[in-house]
């Protein structure tokens, strides 16, 4: 059974003027979150990613459809029961939201003062908890003589606290650098995989969702545009607002500008090709065009790893015979993609 699964959610702000429309933030959305997960939720700014974790949260009301979390459904549950169910998530944030005034550990035991633990019990699981994140020898300091990546992992360690099944994690390491947010997701991984907890990751970065995410859902307009596995979703779009999307995250494919400068500094015909684990070799491919005695050069590409797949694209400048070019091009469109760049 999903741990999280969404029917038919729509979210509504009202109007932000009399009269006007409202604002749906997020949009019939469909979605199941299995336990274990890792599921990435991406898309541009203003697609309703963190409006969809409120609802998950229980932070907001959802306007239309049914939410459920591990087998309640919090759409139908009055407020004083939904603070349990809140109790039972944990959340990291971009800016951290720690307690400035609370040490490391006060933080952390924070949560599980208000769940109404008794003292030597919360002293344990803090203890407990700062060893899992590395953090023992910083028990007594103040969030503002932390790093940023240390601040972060307290965060987990809060969130962590009353071994929640679900974790929430919106754009949790946007504020870090490429180091530390690697620090970060090597945690999170291990908090996935050693205690079972199942997380939706909010992100716009590449690296969070190659990284970590196992599912990944796309969101454009407050709607889901395509979701499935990282692999499938980043090496073969099917929607084109997430290809779109995807194209401004993955290494390879030319932006427009590139693309305006790649035609001035090439002659003949460009083409990208794109490959994917499992397609035919480059070097089949390369073969072929040889083969056809079409000289090529290879003008920009790049080749991503999701979790030891890769795939890529490689734009060619390609010259040669017409007919042959032509030829060797309907040859190697039997194996792989081939797009004519515009
Ligand atoms: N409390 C609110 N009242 C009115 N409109 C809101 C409210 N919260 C969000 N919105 C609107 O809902 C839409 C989705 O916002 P949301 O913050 O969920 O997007 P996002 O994908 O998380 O974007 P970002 O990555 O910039 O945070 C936006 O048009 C936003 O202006």
């Amino acid at each position: 059974m999903a741990l999280v699964s969404l029917r038919n959610v729509t979210k509504a702000y009202p109007p932000a003027e009399r009269g006007g429309a409202p604002v749906v933030a997020v949009d019939d959305v469909s979605l199941e979150i299995e336990p274990g997960d890792v599921y990435g939720i991406i898309g541009y700014s203003g697609a309703g990613k963190s409006t969809l974790v409120r609802l998950v949260n229980a932070l907001e009301p959802a306007t239309g459809g049914t939410i459920t979390v591990d087998g309640r459904e919090i759409t139908a549950l009055p407020e004083r029961d939904l603070r349990a169910v809140r109790l039972e998530i944990g959340m990291i944030f971009q800016q951290f939201n720690l307690f400035n005034s609370k040490t490391v550990e006060g933080n952390i035991a924070y949560p599980l003062l208000v769940a109404g633990w008794p003292k030597p019990k919360i002293a344990a699981r803090v203890a407990e908890l700062l060893a899992f994140v590395g953090l023992a020898d910083k028990a007594k300091n103040y969030p503002d003589q932390l790093s940023g990546g240390q601040k972060q992992r307290v965060g987990i360690a809060r969130a962590l606290a009353t071994s929640p099944k679900l974790l929430l994690a919106d754009e949790a390491t946007s504020a870090l650098d490429p180091e530390t947010t690697g620090e970060v997701l090597a945690l999170l991984k291990r908090v996935n995989r050693e205690f079972g907890v199942t997380i939706i990751v909010i992100t716009h970065e590449m690296d969070v969702i190659q990284s970590i995410a196992t599912k990944v859902a796309v969101m454009d307009g407050g709607r889901v545009v395509e979701s499935g596995d990282v692999f499938d979703v980043f090496s073969a779009p099917k929607q084109a607002s997430s290809a779109r999307f995807v194209s401004t995250v993955v290494k390879g494919v030319p932006s427009p500008a590139e693309v305006a400068v790649l035609r001035e500094r090439h002659e003949g015909r460009l083409v990208t090709l794109s490959f994917r684990d499992g397609d035919a070799s480059q070097a089949s491919v390369f073969l072929e065009l040889a083969r056809a005695g079409v000289e090529f050069e290879l003008v920009y590409g790049g080749i991503n790893d999701i979790q030891g797949r890769a795939f890529g694209h490689l734009t060619l400048a390609l010259r040669g015979p017409d007919a042959s070019v032509q030829a060797a091009l309907a040859a190697v469109a039997d194996r792989i993609d081939v797009t004519e760049v515009a």
